[in-house]
């Protein structure tokens, strides 16, 4: 039984899960140039799987790095020697990334790898720390890791840190990733951008305010993104999620998100997904093993 709790959860896969930016509003700046948000994250079906085995001597490495990330950038290395700093910990674990989500798309795929590190290696490692210091540890690897710890779709305000539930139909979605990556950096620094956005409420979203205001910036700049715009609003309305390069719509019915998916495969990589109020991470700590 004892040896049964040692080793529950290690060898499995942890979903990390993507989000979208159902709007996004930028209302200021910080002192330190970071830029002040209002946004609603909501969590999709389309997932990163992480599988964490246990490692000698403290040791903590991946099993397959990611071409183009040296190993210690690597965010969930990062995550997993965070943890071990902060609690004194003197555990190893290797990391296995099954890589899913594209990179640079604003789906916050390396946000929520980070995350799912964090959450998993408390466990496994019996750390025990409260989900409050999860997320303020996550904060320190990415604005977008926080949300991806707390584990539910949200309204997001600060740098995306100070978060409310929130909960939104679980409609289709289909998300176009146009051929670039955009650089988050850049396009917060844009001198064009507008960082005076008034603050809304709740209500005013849920009424239909759902603007984005890095969209005209990305769209300017990239134009595969203005591009995957036009191709997805001949079915719905498109949007940008984060700083992009991803666009997005949502559909009330599986079958219209599917002839959209269709009509756009040929020319796009496309993905069809699935808003969650939940994240999948969460479903499976409730009823897993761990
Ligand atoms: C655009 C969003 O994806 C919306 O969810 C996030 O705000 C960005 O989150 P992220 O990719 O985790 O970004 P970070 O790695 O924290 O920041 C990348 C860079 O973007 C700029 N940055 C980021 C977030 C923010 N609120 N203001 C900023 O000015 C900073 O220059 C920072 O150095
Ligand atoms: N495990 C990881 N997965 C993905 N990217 C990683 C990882 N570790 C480090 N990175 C670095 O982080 C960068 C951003 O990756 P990410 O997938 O989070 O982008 P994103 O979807 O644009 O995120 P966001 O929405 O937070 O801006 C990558 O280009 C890569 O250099």
């Amino acid at each position: 039984m004892e040896m049964q709790e040692q080793t529950a959860g290690w060898g499995e896969r942890w979903p990390a899960p993507a989000k979208l930016n159902l709007m996004l509003r930028i209302t200021g700046r910080r002192p330190d140039g970071y830029h002040l948000l209002q946004t609603v994250f909501q969590i999709i079906d389309l997932c990163d799987w992480i599988t964490f085995y246990p490692a000698e001597n403290g040791r903590v490495y991946l099993r397959n790095p990611i071409p183009g990330v040296p190993e210690h950038e690597d965010l969930t290395v990062r995550a997993a020697n965070l943890l071990k700093q902060y609690a004194g910990c003197s555990s190893g674990v290797c990391i296995d990334v099954e890589k899913n989500l594209p990179m640079g798309g604003g789906l916050g795929g390396g946000s929520s790898d980070a995350a799912t590190a964090l959450v998993v290696l408390n466990r496994l490692w019996n750390l025990h720390l409260p989900l409050e210091k999860l997320m303020e540890l996550g904060l320190q690897l990415g604005a977008d890791v926080p949300v991806f710890v707390y584990g539910y779709t949200a309204w997001g305000e600060g740098v995306g840190e100070e978060l409310k539930p929130i909960t939104i139909p679980e409609q289709w979605v289909v998300v176009i990733k146009p051929d670039c990556h955009v650089n988050t950096k850049q396009i917060f620094l844009a001198e064009e951008l507008t960082r005076d956005s008034k603050s809304i409420t709740m209500r005013d979203f849920i009424a239909g305010d759902c603007r984005n205001d890095c969209l005209p910036v990305v769209s300017k700049l990239y134009k595969s993104v203005s591009d995957a715009l036009d191709a997805l609003s001949q079915y719905a309305e498109a949007r940008l999620t984060g700083t992009g390069a991803c666009v997005f719509a949502q559909f009330n019915s599986e079958q219209s998100a599917r002839e959209a998916f269709s009509g756009l495969s040929q020319n796009w990589s496309v993905y069809l997904a699935r808003g969650l109020n939940v994240s999948p991470l969460y479903e499976k700590l409730e009823h897993g093993s761990v």
